[in-house]
């Protein structure tokens, strides 16, 4: 039986072309389990994002396996819903609209059905009231809000999130995470989530890899005991800062590692 959701094994990743041939990802293992949140975290160019797009299949490795409930990942699926740093709505759909385009293959499905669940899935990531306006009247974080319903709105056992929060402000960014916590409850999803923020991988993870570069490595893995109930004030506990440079020490090693000997 496979008890993991997620199982990448030796991953490698080697793009090439007339000029160079450059290994992004090395021998990446990783596991997710069943309602597990999982980070990835390293410096500008470690390769989180190109792990992410595997894991989407959006691009293939150039070597090891990478297996969702024990099937190899060939291409994107329903199994696996993707949220970008960047929200890429539809301009001319209406927000509801853009949240039901993701169920456009569902042929068993009335629209009246599609559009009550887009309904829903709105109201869960807070936009209640919001679900007849255009892309073009919402500010950045309720546009993120709409990227987040469109893919939950397949229900995907596994959610990607690229550096959902990276181009909000900082307060936004906060109520973005403390809503992905209460979503993350309630609907029992896993989620594999990159960024560069420490604060941010320690309050929402069960586990974080921390990633080095050139090639991507996986460098170390830190497993996150903190309280389910979580709100900020967690941020300020011993456990919370102690993991916190547990990572940031890692990084600094990181940083040294790469400084040239004098
Ligand atoms: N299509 C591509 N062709 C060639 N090189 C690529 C390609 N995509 C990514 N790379 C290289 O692979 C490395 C990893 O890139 P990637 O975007 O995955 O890093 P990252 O950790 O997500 O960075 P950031 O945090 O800045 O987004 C980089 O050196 C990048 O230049």
């Amino acid at each position: 039986m496979n008890e993991h959701l997620l199982t990448a094994v030796k991953i490698n990743k080697v793009f090439e072309n007339k000029q160079r041939h450059f290994t992004a990802l090395k021998d990446i293992g990783l596991n997710i389990g069943n309602h597990e949140f999982v980070s990835l975290l390293g410096p500008s160019g470690c390769g989180k994002s190109t792990f992410l797009r595997l894991v989407a299949g959006l691009d293939k490795a150039t070597s090891g396996t990478m297996k969702m409930n024990g099937q190899t990942i060939e291409k994107p699926g329903r199994n696996r819903g993707v949220v970008f740093q960047q929200y890429s709505l539809l301009p001319w759909l209406l927000a509801w609209q853009n949240v039901a385009f993701a169920l456009k293959k569902e042929k068993d499905m009335s629209n009246t059905e599609k559009k009550d669940l887009a309904y829903h899935f709105l109201d869960l990531v807070g936009l209640k009231g919001f679900e007849e306006i255009y892309p073009s009247q919402m500010s950045g974080g309720m546009q993120q809000r709409v990227a987040i319903a469109r893919a939950l709105v397949i229900k995907p056992p596994l959610l990607l999130m690229d550096e959902p929060f990276g181009a909000l402000d900082a307060q936004t960014r906060r109520d973005m995470q403390d809503l992905l916590v209460s979503i993350f409850k309630e609907t029992r999803s896993s989620v594999l989530f990159v960024t560069h923020d420490v604060d941010e991988a320690v309050y929402l993870s069960d586990r974080v890899y921390v990633m080095s570069a050139n090639p991507g490595r996986i460098a170390k893995q830190i497993d996150i005991h903190l309280s389910d109930e979580k709100d900020w004030s967690i941020q300020l506990s011993e456990p919370f800062i102690n993991y916190k440079k547990e990572i940031l020490m890692e990084l600094k090693r990181q940083r040294d590692d790469m400084r040239p000997s004098e």
